[in-house]
């Protein structure tokens, strides 16, 4: 039953209310018509694509047909319904309505309404009774039933059950509609609309007239603006109790963009009354947090405002470093035995360790957990391998994964936050590699198989490109990680931090908790390296004028703002003269927008290096056209399908819905190891990569790297974004722009701090101290010490 009406706005019934609505959509186009068939069904999300034969509509459309399109709750074929919506042109599907709403047809004579009730849908009614209900109950009878039920009463052949049953049946198909078709004039769209339906049913009308701010608590993904809309149609006042509470939430919820793990008690309440925009005393915004603070719905500690799962992720994920940095290592090998097996390896990798290198691996295999840091080029895979290596000849285990008879006795667990990075770990060492995600078993909606309850099997984690890693994923990775394993984090601390929230590496690097090795000297530098002096130079902010000279593997075009584009056509032409794999060079920007931004590169390249022609298949997206051939990336993690966020792969194959019997559109996108089919409901998931973001190429190399600086992206140029772009490049690095623009961007720190407390954390957690590691800077640890 309906809650009773909470406002006096409200004081109205549903009936009303329903009557409003369905004033309301005598204005909107129209197309009634019976289903056909179904062309296409996502069945999570209950998006369908459907044949429909038109009976009435008042649109502008004279055929017989058309392909209805949206997220419906349940469509039954050879039924009629009204469909609120707009016309779509598909480049090549022609005309199709996408739907906002949408409604069961009952005939509106007396003949119609009773062959809808004793229709299948409600199977204790036959014509007899259906006949005496309308009879009674006239031509509106089916929201007299929804609205009560018990208007049923005294009609001969109905029992309670009967009644109650049929009040059901006709929420069931009649509830969900209804309240889409007023949702849709909220604004809000039939996904939307089914979460809200599956939380409140009939009561979510009411719900949201009432206190649409409670649905920001209630509804995922349900923002504040939208609450605010909504209130606004209603009359709502600003003060409006329950929207002071979601305005703190959504604060808290909008700093997590910008990496925050919390906000500072007063500068949450300064961000909240900015976002009420009254005059509100701040004494009852303190009020509201100290009441969601009893309610759970946000923590409270040491002055700090937390979203929960944020405060519980940097929580779990230090109580989990101390859980593990407790249980004592066993087998430590003495350093004379280290030394041979070191030796052993040198001659086997023809090199030499330098001193830190050494001491990283010595190190590493004498702790528990232990961060290898360190620039380009300073070697840190070449340790990486030393110590898988050296590990194996200490234990005595092999290194290739088919001498074990299951998988899972495999003592190395090699793992980074890409798909990219994964691999390039893998290739590196020769051990099988995974994305984070992979390892854990993320299956999407139920979160991660591997946890505190079913850990990790293996004996070394190694976790490459560690800066990547946010507070969650950190948190998930850690609880899944038995006592006994060894642990080595590996990162650039100069590098961009995680896209989610948190800075793991550099908190862990600053609270001295874990041992660290700082890998400084430059081993690539030797091989004539112009790129790794240059992301040195940056990182110890020594870059001058001279450093951006022409080299073996390095340029700087002086380019326009307006020539940009063509600029990066031309370097492109440039390559495919000299016969270079233009698969081989990727251009990285910082901003989508803009006339010189990855979107407006992205077009330009792709109609050079993948032009239009008649033999070549392609499909419309929104504005974009992929066509057979085109590189594309991947902007979601999609574990079912092995695809992760930042993946690239190629346009194999595009199949049109008429030429398949799933009737349904399909781009083949091939990835290193696997391809992948993408439905049209997936397209938004992957764009075009001829230019990629900085952020995106975070955990990839290229051989080639072309840079555009202009002094129209000064708003994101900052020290660690060019670093990061410059370390990307493994054998050339073409910059082109603006040199001012680039020397002003080196220099630029990111002052945007993020607020995070996890070295509190695990200054309160770990209770280990780190053992005082003099040797760091200039003693290393060198085997030639001890000859
Ligand atoms: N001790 C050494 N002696 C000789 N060459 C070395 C030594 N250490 C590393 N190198 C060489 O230096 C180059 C860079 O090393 P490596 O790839 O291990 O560094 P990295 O820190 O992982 O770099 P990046 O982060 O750029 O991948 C490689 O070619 C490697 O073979």
């Amino acid at each position: 039953m309906a809650k009773k009406p909470a406002c006096k706005i409200l004081a109205i019934t549903k009936r009303e209310v329903l009557q409003m609505e369905e004033k309301k959509q005598n204005e909107k186009g129209y197309i009634r018509g019976v289903v056909l068939y179904t062309i296409f069904q996502n069945q999570s999300e209950n998006f369908s694509i459907i044949k429909v034969k038109i009976e009435d509509t008042n649109e502008e459309y004279d055929e017989k047909e058309i392909v209805v399109k949206g997220y419906f709750s349940e469509l039954t074929e050879e039924n009629s319904y009204y469909f609120y919506g707009t016309f779509e042109q598909h480049a090549r599907f022609g005309m199709q309505y996408r739907v906002d709403s949408y409604q069961t047809y009952i005939p509106d004579t007396k003949e119609g309404l009773i062959s809808y009730l004793s229709s299948d849908l409600f199977y204790s009614i036959g014509v007899k009774t259906a006949t005496k209900i309308v009879d009674k109950l006239g031509l509106n009878a089916i929201s007299h039933i929804l609205e009560d039920p018990e208007c049923l009463d005294g009609i001969p052949g109905i029992t309670k059950k009967t009644r109650d049953q049929l009040h059901k049946s006709l929420e069931e198909h009649q509830g969900f509609e209804r309240i889409a078709i007023t949702l849709s004039n909220y604004q809000i769209g039939l996904k939307m609309a089914q979460q809200i339906y599956q939380e409140y049913k009939e009561d979510a009308i009411i719900k949201l007239a009432d206190d649409p701010y409670q649905l920001v608590f209630d509804i995922e993904g349900f923002g504040f603006q939208t609450a605010d809309r909504i209130a606004r149609m209603n009359g709502l006042a600003v003060d409006h109790p329950t929207r002071t509470g979601a305005g703190c939430v959504f604060v808290l919820q909008r700093s997590m963009q910008d990496g925050h793990v919390y906000l500072p008690y007063d500068y949450c309440i300064r961000e909240v009354i900015q976002l009420l925009g009254f005059q509100i005393e701040e004494q009852v915004v303190m009020e509201q947090l100290d009441t969601l603070n009893i309610e759970k719905k946000i923590i409270i500690h040491d002055g700090n405002v937390y979203l929960p799962s944020l405060y519980y992720a940097e929580d779990g994920f230090a109580t989990n470093l101390n859980r593990i940095m407790q249980s004592e290592l066993e087998d430590r090998t003495t350093l004379a035995e280290l030394m041979k097996i070191t030796g052993e390896i040198e001659e086997e990798e023809v090199l030499s360790y330098g001193k830190e290198q050494f001491h990283a691996i010595e190190k590493s295999l004498s702790s528990r957990i232990m961060i290898l840091t360190g620039g380009p080029g300073t070697g840190k895979t070449t340790v990486i391998k030393g110590i898988v290596k050296a590990y194996a000849a200490i234990h005595d285990v092999s290194l290739d994964i088919d001498d074990y008879e299951k998988k899972a006795e495999f003592p190395f667990v090699l793992t980074a936050p890409t798909g990219r990075a994964a691999k390039r770990l893998s290739e590196s060492t020769g051990l099988p590699a995974y994305t984070i995600h992979r390892l854990l078993g993320w299956n999407g909606t139920d979160g991660f198989d591997k946890d505190e309850h079913e850990q990790l099997s293996g004996r070394f984690l190694i976790v490459d490109e560690f800066s990547m890693v946010d507070i969650w994923l950190a948190n998930h990775l850690f609880k899944a990680i038995p006592d006994d394993m060894q642990i080595l984090m590996v990162g650039d601390e100069d590098q961009l931090p995680s896209v989610g929230p948190g800075q793991v590496l550099s908190d862990l690097l600053a609270s001295d908790k874990i041992p660290v090795v700082r890998l400084q000297e430059v081993y690539r530098q030797q091989e004539g390296s112009k790129i790794i002096e240059l992301a040195h130079e940056i990182k110890n902010n020594a870059l001058t004028p001279q450093s951006l000279k022409k080299a073996k593997d390095f340029s700087f075009l002086s380019v326009n703002n307006n020539q940009i584009v063509e600029a990066i056509t031309k370097i492109f032409k440039h390559a495919m003269d000299k016969g270079i794999d233009t698969n081989d060079i990727q251009v990285l920007a910082p901003i989508y927008k803009t006339e010189a931004g990855i979107n407006r590169i992205n077009e330009e390249l792709q109609q050079m290096l993948n032009p239009k022609t008649d033999k070549k298949r392609e499909i419309q997206v929104s504005d974009v056209s992929y066509r057979v051939g085109d590189r594309v990336i991947q902007l979601v993690n999609q574990p079912e399908d092995g695809v992760f966020n930042g993946d690239i792969g190629e346009v194999v194959a595009i199949f049109f819905a008429k030429e398949n019997k799933e009737k349904k559109d399909q781009i083949v996108i091939a990835f290193d190891e696997r391809e992948v089919v993408y439905e049209r409901q997936d397209f938004l998931n992957f764009m075009h990569a001829y230019c990629i973001s900085i952020h995106k190429s975070q955990g990839s190399e290229f051989p080639i790297v072309v840079l555009p600086v202009i002094s129209s992206y000064h708003r994101m140029l900052r020290k660690n974004l060019l670093y990061t772009a410059i370390t990307r490049s493994k054998e050339s690095l073409i910059i082109c722009g603006d040199s001012s623009a680039f020397m002003r961007g080196v220099t630029t720190i990111d002052t945007n701090q993020r607020y995070t407390s996890l070295i509190e954390q695990l200054e309160k957690r770990i209770e280990i101290e780190p053992q005082v590691d003099s040797s760091e800077e200039s003693e290393a640890l060198d085997p030639y010490d001890f000859m």
